[in-house]
């Protein structure tokens, strides 16, 4: 398979598939992706400038073409329904125009302030959702929407009221008049959409881009990685936001006209359409999205047909035949046919970390120094309404110990482990790392101070690689920020391949680098555990939980997960684990707690611990 398939194919995955060998890192060597976009640009100028009407048409899908991103970032990638687009992309439009009349100011200071503008409103839509869930936080971004077009409608000197705006002055550059409509704005209009093409790939294929698509796929991944799924949230509100509102500005300088009526719902379901259609998630799928709403205006055009009809029947039919829509479509296609000649892939090491099991590496390496560390709980109570779920349950861990954690169900084992990472509400006690207090942290602050955790299902972003699974997690780890990595800053270069180098080792350790660019969707649950685990050690944690690694595996899968258990603590890391299995327990722990109705009956060595009657009357029928 040539390196150029291998990159189309990279472009059209719902993220992207991090090229192997030696490419760079951060925005690896993709030049039919960074040049296409301009040249696609340069030929439809020049193809269209001779007509009035196919280059009003131009016009109007490159400008589409950045709404549709700026959805496709904020929906397609980040997974928020964030119905509040339109206004925004009105609000860009309004600001700008406003700017330069009321003001007198130019062009490019106004665009560059409506930019601001949208930007630092939709991070204000987004700041108090950080507890919402998608269903709540897709109203929110409704009320927000109905609230601003009622402050604008109101606000005649902003919007011109019914009338709308119209001489609305044109973009001058050197001299030149860019006037809406003529080839000079045509060719404004393709730098705007040149540059988000380039910020779309560039997202695509950096940390940002996992963080968002981590975000789509559950948020708790994000915390326990010590990523804030809040921050990311912001982010993703922001720049969709700037990117909505450089389309408004775009849009008014090129109709001349605006009013405010023309930012409505009808508008949000062809940008849902275009989104969809094209692909949600997938990097080219605005640019599909856009073609195929145009080719649909011109069918209806064409046969007469309401459009309405054409929408309705254009979304069944290519949302039910085509999953990921048409990008999702030509990928799987591309997949078909290049499939059968897919050379295996290489095993993958890095740099003195050859394809062993972890057991055996974790023998070669050398414990970290420092004095032990330890966790402790003491009298916490965690109780859910009436409920009791953990009631002055006392447990302490040091680094290298592994300590076991059992019950019969709903003991409160989970819960405790929850309460330990932040992810629940401490009613009473305390919880110390060190000495000092963990209480009323986030997840992801829990995290990063050293106390890192499976999930009782693994929790991993399936659309992801196994590669990229791991490297999230690096990404919270002395990430280089947003701006750098976008920007592909030679230190977030540095970061980017360090992070990769440190990823595939792990992945090395766990003899999983023949799996590294797979997807984690494909990947055998036994897999997955290991992947967690491996995630974790990415933060070079001091203790992981482990909930109920053993559940669901074969035989021989919980012997690996016994020995990477040994092999944790042989790398003097703490570990508490959750299990029914006796055997994982017996040949893992060195200490063990009962828990039972919340509350801890028993505590001490496995063989101990088992024998007395108590532990055995509370776990009757509930062991294996
Ligand atoms: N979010 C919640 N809201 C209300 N009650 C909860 C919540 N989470 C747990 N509980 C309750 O708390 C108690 C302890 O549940 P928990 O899941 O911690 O038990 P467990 O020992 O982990 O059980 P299992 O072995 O089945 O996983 C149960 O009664 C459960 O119903």
């Amino acid at each position: 398979m040539s390196s150029t398939v291998n990159e189309s194919k990279a472009d059209l995955a719902p993220l992207r598939t991090v090229k192997r060998g030696g490419g760079r890192a951060g925005v690896p060597r993709s030049w039919p992706h960074v040049v296409g976009p301009p040249l696609i640009l340069v030929a439809a100028g020049l193809a269209t400038s001779g007509n009035e009407y196919y280059l009003h048409l131009a016009t109007a899908a490159a400008i589409a073409y950045v709404l549709t991103a700026s959805f496709n970032l904020i929906y397609g990638y980040g997974g928020i329904f964030n119905l509040s687009i339109i206004i925004t992309y009105g609000l860009g439009a309004f600001t700008s125009v406003w700017l330069e009349v009321r003001f007198d100011m130019s062009f490019w200071l106004a665009t560059v302030l409506a930019l601001l503008v949208t930007a630092a409103l939709s991070v204000l839509i987004a700041l108090p959702s950080s507890t919402l869930n998608e269903l709540f936080l897709a109203i929110q971004t409704l009320a927000f929407a109905l609230a601003l077009a009622e402050v604008l409608s109101n606000w005649d000197e902003f919007t011109g009221g019914t009338v709308g705006i119209y001489l609305i002055p044109s973009p001058s550059f050197f001299g030149t008049d860019l006037i809406g409509g003529l080839p000079a704005f045509y060719w404004l209009t393709a730098v705007a959409v040149g540059l988000v093409a380039e910020l779309m790939r560039r997202i695509h294929r950096s940390g940002v881009g996992r963080r968002l698509v981590a975000l789509r796929e559950g948020p708790r991944v994000l915390a326990s990685v010590g990523v804030s799924p809040a921050s990311t949230r912001l982010l993703a509100f922001g720049l969709s936001g700037a990117m909505a509102g450089l389309a408004g500005v775009l849009f008014a300088h090129f109709q001349l006209v605006i009013e405010l009526e023309t930012f409505n719902f009808n508008r949000l379901a062809a940008l849902l359409l275009a989104t969809i259609l094209g692909g949600a998630g997938y990097l080219y799928g605005p640019l599909f999205g856009v073609l195929a709403l145009m080719v649909m205006d011109e069918l209806s055009l064409a046969t007469s047909q309401a459009q309405d009809l054409i929408y309705g029947v254009g979304v069944l039919v290519l949302v039910l035949a085509t999953r990921g829509g048409i990008a999702g479509a030509i990928e799987r296609l591309v997949r078909r046919l290049t499939g059968r000649r897919r050379r295996p892939e290489p095993e993958l090491t890095a740099d003195g970390h050859p394809a062993t099991p972890i057991r055996a590496a974790a023998r070669d390496a050398a414990p970290p120094g420092g004095p032990p560390r330890e966790l402790e709980v003491r009298d916490l109570r965690v109780a859910f309404g009436g409920t009791v779920a953990v009631d002055d349950v006392s447990i302490a861990v040091r680094t290298g110990d592994v300590v076991g954690l059992i019950g019969p169900n709903g003991a409160g084992k989970t819960t405790l482990l929850n309460a330990i990472t932040g992810d629940v509400r401490v009613a009473g006690g305390s919880l110390t790392l060190d000495g000092g207090s963990l209480l009323g942290m986030r997840q992801q602050d829990v995290v990063r101070r050293g106390v890192g955790r499976t999930f009782q299902s693994p929790k991993v972003i399936p659309e992801l690689t196994l590669l990229e699974n791991l490297m999230i997690a690096g990404d919270a780890r002395g990430g280089a920020g947003w701006v750098r990595q976008v920007a592909n800053s030679p230190r977030s270069r540095r970061i980017e391949r360090e992070t990769r180098e440190r990823a595939l080792g792990l992945l090395a350790d766990f003899s999983l680098s023949s799996r590294a660019h797979h997807r984690a969707a494909d990947q055998p649950y036994g897999v997955l555990r290991l992947v967690e685990v491996a995630r974790n050690l990415m933060l070079d944690p001091a203790f992981i939980l482990l909930d109920e690694p053993g559940a669901g595996l074969t035989e021989f899968e919980r012997e690996e997960i016994a020995a990477t258990i040994r092999s944790l603590s042989e790398r003097q890391i703490g570990v508490v684990l959750v299990d029914h299995n006796m055997l994982l327990i017996t040949s893992a722990c060195d200490r063990v707690y009962v828990l039972d109705a919340g509350r801890v009956i028993a505590e001490g060595p496995p063989a101990e611990v088992f024998a007395r009657s108590a532990v055995r009357a509370a776990y009757l029928g509930a062991v294996e």
